[in-house]
């Protein structure tokens, strides 16, 4: 049975879908989520809305494979450290987006019609009416920026008021904006002129503070600015800056914190609201339901679309960053635990080679178990830069026809190891080992790998050594150099083999290396 923790408003319809499924189902929206987590650390899956997902969260539940936002924008949820943890985390895009949508023309209409001050001062027996002489939508121009599912739905809703479209998003073509009767224009244009300005863009490292002093400083007298969609995307400083000059209207959803108290932004907003945008029950059931659906079909059929921190392109099969783990892995033991890499040299050949940065984790994960398989690729390269070791990425030469496949090289002072190995019929492939060609070997299991001067006898030593200590040999190759020198013998064995066993057979056989790596 699975055990899913809903610690948040959320509407029923995820618990009745879970729960008819066989799932257990605890949703509690009183209890803060640290208590909760600590009350269930059966928890595998957890479903939220604005709760911060952080790392004592995620560490809190040990059992937990996936966070589900049910919502679009998943920035309060620690998705690089929920990768590092194995923890897929999934949204439900577009599932609330007519609830934002419709929100965007309430906030428009209400900052142009003074709805909110007209109200309180009519109930207080006031009647101005040309104090709250208003503008009317039809026949304005609406930038919006960001054309998803809010976006879109922004545009679409925007036809019965017969305003000019103009929307910036680098992601969608100029066509698709037609669709939605959108003129494709760069930001500054659409800062320039718009009469209102809609933002429908996540919170990320690029978008943070992205309206600033010097695009606000484009826009029109008396333009207006709607923020739905999160509140770090805005500078407000800067709108305090700019906001009597240009006479610039500001309406507001989205605050640093999703919580009562004194806002800093009432000073400068026209329109105000505790993050009402998704608040609506349409919206409330939709995601619910499609945050349920989405883990049944996970935890069920293995559906992972949604996932949002895969961690790696959705076209790179998995099973090559293993490649690189375990190619890295057998280099450094060739070395010898004990000794430090000095340099990393890779090469990436055939369609690999577009997904260079992606290995470079799994290569870092190999050398130090400090270092995580799922961590950024810029991560592995500040870590290998701290341990000084200098990493080298080679231009592939593809007049070689290595097709889809990697080589990659330590080197510690006088000791160099190069490995090269592809993925055939699904199957991981060392293909070359140092100046062995043809190695053919599997990377997986207990390897016990000897190199030596390559005479009669050596193999038989070998294996007879084994069998003394009771070790099953599952699979053996030993090819030879190609100046027929040396051979290395490549053992599968049933059980890891001992060091006193590998300094032994490694004396008797005057082996140039003799060691052991853990492939499983
Ligand atoms: N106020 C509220 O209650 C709600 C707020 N939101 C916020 O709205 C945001 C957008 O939601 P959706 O439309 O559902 O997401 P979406 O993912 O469907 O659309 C986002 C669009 O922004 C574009 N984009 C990304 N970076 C951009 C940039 N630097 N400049 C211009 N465009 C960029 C993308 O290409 C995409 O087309 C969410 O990330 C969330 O933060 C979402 C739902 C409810
Ligand atoms: O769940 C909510 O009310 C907030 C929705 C939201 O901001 C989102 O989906 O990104």
């Amino acid at each position: 049975m699975k055990h899913v923790l809903i610690p948040t408003k959320l509407d029923k319809v995820a618990k009745d879908i879970l729960t008819a499924k066989g799932y257990a189902v605890v949703q509690d929206a009183e209890t803060d989520m640290a208590t909760l987590a600590q009350q269930h650390p059966e928890t595998e899956a957890l479903i939220v809305r604005s709760e911060k997902v952080t790392p004592a969260i995620i560490d809190a539940l040990p059992n937990l494979r996936t966070v589900v936002r049910a919502g679009a924008g998943y920035n309060t949820i620690d998705i690089k450290y929920a990768r590092r943890k194995n923890v897929d985390v999934m949204n439900t895009p577009g599932a609330n987006a007519n609830g934002v949508a419709e929100e965007v023309f309430a906030m428009a209409l209400a900052a142009y019609r003074h709805v909110v001050p007209a109200d309180v001062d009519t109930r207080k027996g006031g009647w101005e009416k040309k104090k709250f002489m208003g503008r009317e939508l039809t026949g304005k121009t609406l930038g919006i920026v960001g054309l998803g599912n809010i976006g879109q739905l922004v545009a679409k809703h925007s036809y019965g008021f017969d305003m000019k479209l103009l929307a910036y998003d680098p992601v969608v073509s100029e066509s698709k904006a037609q669709e939605y009767g959108a003129k494709l224009v760069g930001l500054e244009q659409l800062f320039s002129e718009a009469d209102i300005i809609t933002l429908h863009i996540p919170e990320n490292d690029e978008t943070r503070g992205m309206v600033n002093k010097r695009l606000l400083s484009l826009v029109k007298k008396g333009a207006m600015l709607i923020n739905c969609a999160r509140a770090g995307i805005v500078n407000e400083d800067d709108i305090r800056a700019i906001k009597a000059e240009k006479e610039l209207l500001f309406c507001t959803d989205v605050f640093p914190a999703d919580e009562a108290g004194p806002k800093p932004v009432a000073d400068i907003a026209d329109v105000m609201l505790p993050h009402l945008g998704a608040n609506t029950k349409e919206a409330n059931f939709t995601a619910a339901k499609r945050a349920a659906e989405q883990i049944v079909a996970y935890f069920e059929s293995g559906v992972n679309t949604y996932v949002v921190n895969k961690g790696i392109p959705d076209d790179l099969n998995e099973n090559y960053q293993q490649l690189a783990y375990r190619l890295a892995l057998i280099a450094r033991s060739y070395i010898g635990r004990g000794t430090p890499v000095r340099q990393i040299r890779c090469s990436f050949y055939g369609e690999l080679s577009k997904f260079s940065k992606w290995f470079y984790s799994p290569i870092c994960a190999a050398l130090s178990e400090h270092f995580e398989f799922q961590q950024d690729p810029e991560e592995a390269l500040r870590y290998l830069q701290e341990k000084g070791i200098g990493f080298e990425l080679r231009n592939a030469d593809e007049s070689k026809r290595y097709g889809n496949s990697m080589t990659i090289d330590l080197e510690s002072g006088a000791k160099v190891v190069s490995l090269r190995g592809t993925i055939t019929e699904n199957n991981l492939m060392v293909s070359r080992l140092n100046d062995f060609d043809h190695v053919y070997f599997v990377p997986r299991g207990n390897a016990f790998i000897v190199e030596y001067c390559d005479r009669p006898g050596v193999l038989s030593m070998i294996t007879r050594a084994c069998g003394d200590a009771d070790i099953n040999i599952e699979d053996i190759h030993a090819p030879r150099d190609s100046e027929a020198k040396h051979a290395i013998a490549i053992l599968k064995t049933s059980k890891p083999v001992p060091p006193e066993m590998v300094e032994a057979v490694g004396k008797e056989v005057n082996a140039k290396v003799a060691f052991t790596v853990n492939l499983s």
